[in-house]
C-alpha cells in the first residue's frame, strides 16, 4: 500500500489588503487558498486545474513552504512541515523541486546550461565538481539533450529545449516530490505533448511523485492519476482521472470541459461566455462560491456552503446537487442538458465561429 508523500488538511493562505498613506489599514482579505486538503501518495501524479488566480499557484509554494500558510497542516512524508525548523527545511528542499512554468524567464541567461543544471547540486552540497559535471552530462542525456549542451547559454536552446533543462535541473538532487507549475503552459501544442511524455517516462523511470499543476483539463488528462479543480480557493470536485473525466459532477468542472476540449489560447474568452466574470477571491461569494455563475444555481445555494463530500470511490464534489448534475455523456451529446446551460454553449459556439471568421 502507498503512503501519501504529502498531505494537506484545511490549509489557508489569506493576504490582508491594506489601504490609507500614512497610516494603513486593513480593508479586506484575499482568500488566496480557503481550506484546502488533499494527499498526494507517492509516485502518483495530482493535477490541480483550474482557472487564473483560482489559488494552483499559491498551494503549490504553500505544499513546498515556499511561502507560511495562515493556518492548517501540511505533512510531507509524514513530518508536519509547517513546524519544520530551518534545517529541516533544508533537508527537505533537496527533496521537493519546483519545474517553473516560463522556460524563457526562468533560466538565468548569464549562466551556462552546466552551472544552471548544477546549481542545486552546489546548494545542497552535493559531490565535488567532477562528479557533477558528470552528473550534468548524465542529466542532459536523460532528457534528450545532448552533453555538448553544457557550455551553451539558455538564449540558444527553443521553449521546449530551455523546458528540458528546467527538468534536468529539478532533477540533479535526485528529489521525490517534483511540484510542475504549469510546465507546458508556455509551449507550443506540438512540443507540449513531448515534455508532458519525458515527463511520464522519467516518473516511470525515478518513482517520482508530481503535483502538476494546470489551468486547463486538457493538459493533465494525459498525466494525472487524478485530479483536483479549483475555484476561487477552494477545491470543488477531486476524483482519479476517469471518474472525473467520464462523470464529472461539479458544474464548473463541466463547464471546464465543455469550455476548453483542447488547449487552446482563446480558453480563457471562452469561460467568460461560459458564464460572466470570475469573481475576485478578496470578496468571494455567499454560500456556493460558484452560485454567481452556476447554470444550475438554486436558491440555497446563494447561502448554504456545499461541502466537499464523497459522491463515489474517492470522487468527491462540493455541489448540492452533485447527484442530479445531468451526466456529462449525455451533456455532451446536448441531451438532458440544462437549457441555461445549453444557452451558454450555443454562445460558445457562436463566439468560437466568430473567432474563427476574425482570423480566417
Ligand atoms: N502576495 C500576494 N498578495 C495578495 N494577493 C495575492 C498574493 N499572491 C497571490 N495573491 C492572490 O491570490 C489569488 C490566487 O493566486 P494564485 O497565483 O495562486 O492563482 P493561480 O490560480 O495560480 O493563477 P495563475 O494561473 O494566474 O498563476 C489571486 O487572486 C492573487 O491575486
Amino acid at each position: 500500500m502507498t503512503k501519501p508523500l504529502l498531505e494537506l488538511e484545511d490549509v489557508r493562505k489569506l493576504y490582508p489588503v491594506k489601504k490609507g498613506l500614512i497610516v494603513q489599514k486593513e480593508v479586506g482579505t484575499v482568500r488566496a487558498v480557503d481550506g484546502v486538503s488533499f494527499q498526494l501518495m507517492s509516485g502518483e501524479t495530482l493535477a490541480v486545474v483550474g482557472e487564473s488566480g483560482c489559488g494552483k499557484s499559491t498551494t503549490a509554494r504553500l505544499a513546498m513552504r515556499l511561502i507560511e500558510s495562515t493556518s492548517g497542516t501540511i505533512r510531507y512524508d509524514g513530518q508536519d512541515i509547517t513546524k519544520a525548523t530551518r534545517q529541516d527545511m533544508r533537508r527537505l528542499r533537496r527533496d521537493m523541486q519546483i519545474i517553473f512554468q516560463d522556460p524563457y524567464s526562468s533560466l538565468n541567461p548569464r549562466m551556462t546550461v552546466e552551472e544552471i543544471i548544477a546549481e542545486p547540486m552546489v546548494v545542497h552540497n552535493v559531490g565535488d565538481r567532477a562528479s557533477r559535471r558528470d552528473r550534468v552530462r548524465e542529466l542532459l542525456r536523460l532528457v534528450d539533450l545532448a552533453p555538448y549542451h553544457a557550455d551553451r547559454y539558455p538564449h540558444e536552446f527553443s521553449g521546449g529545449q530551455r523546458q528540458r533543462i528546467g527538468i534536468a535541473r529539478a532533477l540533479s538532487v535526485s528529489p521525490r516530490l517534483v511540484v510542475c507549475d504549469e510546465p507546458v503552459s508556455a509551449l507550443d501544442v506540438s512540443i507540449q505533448a513531448q515534455i508532458v511524455n519525458l515527463l511520464k517516462d522519467l516518473q516511470k523511470e525515478f518513482g517520482l511523485t508530481y503535483l502538476f499543476i494546470s489551468h486547463g483539463l486538457a493538459v493533465v488528462k494525459h498525466v494525472s492519476d487524478r485530479v483536483a479543480v479549483m475555484y476561487l480557493g477552494q477545491i470543488v470536485e477531486i476524483a482519479d482521472k476517469k471518474s472525473l473525466y467520464d462523470n464529472p459532477r461539479h458544474p464548473y468542472t463541466q463547464a471546464l470541459l465543455a469550455a476548453a476540449p483542447e488547449p487552446d489560447p482563446s480558453r480563457r474568452t471562452a469561460m467568460k461566455s461560459l458564464g460572466g466574470d470570475l469573481p475576485s477571491p478578496l470578496n468571494p461569494p455567499s454560500g456556493c462560491r460558484f452560485h454567481t455563475r452556476c447554470p444550475l444555481a438554486q436558491e440555497r445555494c446563494r447561502s448554504e456552503v456545499p461541502a466537499l463530500r464523497e459522491i463515489g470511490v474517492g470522487h468527491r464534489a462540493a455541489c448540492h446537487f452533485a447527484e442530479s448534475v445531468p451526466a456529462f455523456d449525455r451533456f455532451r451529446n446536448g441531451e438532458g442538458i440544462h437549457p441555461r446551460l445549453q444557452e451558454r454553449l450555443a454562445l460558445y459556439a457562436r463566439h468560437k465561429a466568430a473567432l474563427a471568421t476574425a482570423s480566417a
